[in-house]
């Protein structure tokens, strides 16, 4: 399978001190990467370098990312922002936060489609409705007249993955995409992600701290600890036989995962 991302030995620093340390990471197409590390290991920090979303404190020190054939490093504002819109995309651990609470979600998911294709605003209703349907929200015509405060939060991540995969992305970044939920809502949230790259296509990097949800979603798990990489291999390798100790912790502490050994 062709590489869709690639990050080649990427050092970056927030105010110089380094928080990863040349991390070499790729993603095939079709793939589902599970990044699982403890707080403050840098996994999103990861996520942001490969979004060019780094704040200003962030500086990549060392090392390159290349995302669709294209280095980024090296790309202007304007082309990032295609990159961004057209070949990835992001989900948010609280995706409330990222909706706008006064605009029903008809509207928004219209604008954010229609800034990025050269669609009519019937055509966008059109793949929102499809879209939204393709999510197993049973019923469109009421989610899109909603605001995002009459809608669950499970049904909120779904919205805003719907919206995500309304833009056809090649690739979509999930940081924490479901750790505001419960566990019901949150094996639903993961079965979409696994459909969606069954049927679309579409590649996943899904951040988490657990790597009980890693192990069942991706296929393959990178485990993080201190900015570096520590381990990286396919969930049922690392899970039967994790070589490092880092990793035999974050197993030993999930029981579903325990009992997988
Ligand atoms: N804007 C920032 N300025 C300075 N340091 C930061 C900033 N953002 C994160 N850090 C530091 O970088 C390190 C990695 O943070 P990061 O958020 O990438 O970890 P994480 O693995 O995603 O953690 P969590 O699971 O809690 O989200 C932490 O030590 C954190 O304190």
């Amino acid at each position: 399978m062709p590489k869709i991302l690639e990050v080649n030995d990427l050092t970056v620093s927030y105010g110089g001190q380094k928080i990863l340390k040349n991390v070499n990471v790729d993603l095939e197409q079709g793939e589902i990467l599970g990044i699982v590390g403890e707080s403050g290991s840098g996994k999103s920090t990861l996520i942001k370098a490969i979004l060019d979303i780094l704040p200003s404190s962030g500086a990549i020190e060392n090392g390159n990312i290349i995302l669709c054939e294209k280095c980024i490093n090296k790309l202007r504002k304007e082309e990032l922002r295609n990159l961004r819109g057209n070949d990835i995309a992001m989900i948010f651990q609280n995706p409330g936060t990222y909706l706008n609470p006064i605009k029903k979600i008809s509207t928004q998911f219209a604008e954010t489609i229609m800034s990025h294709k050269d669609i009519s605003r019937s055509e966008a209703n059109e793949l929102i409705r499809s879209t939204i349907l393709k999510m197993d929200l049973s019923d469109p015509e009421r989610v899109m007249n909603s605001y995002p405060f009459e809608l669950s939060g499970g049904m909120l991540q779904r919205v805003y993955i719907a919206m995500a995969m309304a833009l056809q992305p090649k690739i979509i970044l999930a940081d924490e995409p479901t750790s505001a939920l419960d566990v019901s809502v949150s094996r639903v949230i993961v079965e979409e992600m696994m459909k969606l790259r069954n049927t679309e296509g579409t590649s996943f990097i899904v951040v988490t701290h657990d790597i009980g949800i890693a192990a069942h979603l991706a296929d393959r798990i990178v485990v993080m600890k201190n900015g570096e990489i520590v381990e990286m291999g396919k969930p049922e390798e690392i899970v039967a036989n994790p070589k490092a100790d880092y990793t035999k912790l974050l197993i030993g502490a999930i029981p579903s995962v325990r009992g997988l050994n």
